[in-house]
């Protein structure tokens, strides 16, 4: 559920520089920090995984100097495994890799958290949840995506909510300890069904970028429903 005991919404928001000007890099993260945002997500492409390319560890260095925010990192590349060692080392605090893209998915969420660093996997819309299944007693975080990787600005697919509920029942019946985080097309709507499905974790690029006050799309995101 979305609020603690106090009636304290516990959803957080973790905005996406995908959609930001990668110009003006530092602008964004103040904009994130001022906005009352949870986690900062860093979206790495690598053009094979998916057909875009954005930025590597050097950029996650650069941004780990200008914040304290936790930085969630989504590796959308092939043979994340190569590359784990360069997001620890570039100051990451949570990693996350897909299941698509690792033979030895088990050996890498060993390898990141071994690090000290919180490991994460994630499925995209055509996956079940039943392959990552062997996985849910380990990780930290599951990064459900609902829109097809390498795209900001692309439209919620609705089976994402089946498979969100699915993580939320697994979690409780096992009782696991793993964040459920949205990814792709949300906004204040599909946030809401999110929320009311069993997401912990709400990844925003396009709508958060877009918003004309920062501040009030993070506490309608994590207050859906109310009047903010
Ligand atoms: O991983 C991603 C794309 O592959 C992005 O995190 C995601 O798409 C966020 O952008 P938006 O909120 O605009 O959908
Ligand atoms: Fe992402």
């Amino acid at each position: 559920m979305y609020s603690n005991d106090m009636g304290v919404s516990t959803l957080r928001i973790a905005p996406s520089i995908l959609s930001a000007d990668f110009t003006a890099i530092a602008s964004a993260i103040d904009r994130i920090e001022q906005s009352g945002a949870d986690w900062i997500h860093l979206d790495v492409m690598d053009g094979h995984f998916v057909p875009n390319l954005t930025f590597g560890p050097k950029m996650v260095a650069d941004i780990r100097k200008l914040t304290t925010l936790p930085l969630d990192v989504h590796l959308m590349v092939q043979n994340p495994d190569i590359s784990i060692p360069w997001y620890i080392e570039s100051g990451a605090d949570h990693i996350t890799f897909h299941s698509e893209a690792c033979v030895h998915a088990h050996r890498a969420v060993q390898q990141i958290q071994a690090a000290r660093v919180r490991a994460g996997i994630s499925i995209v819309p055509s996956t079940p949840v039943a392959a990552i299944e062997p996985l849910l007693d380990c990780v930290d975080i599951v990064l459900v995506m609902s829109v097809n990787p390498g795209f900001g600005g692309q439209q919620f697919i609705p089976s994402t909510l089946q498979k969100v509920s699915q993580l939320a029942r697994a979690r409780d019946n096992a009782g696991a300890r793993y964040d459920i985080v949205i990814d792709g097309g949300v906004n204040q709507g599909t946030g809401q069904q999110l929320a009311a499905a069993g997401a912990d974790v709400l990844v925003s690029g396009s709508a958060f970028f877009q918003a004309p006050e920062p501040a009030r799309f993070v506490q309608a995101l994590k207050n859906p429903g109310a009047a903010v």
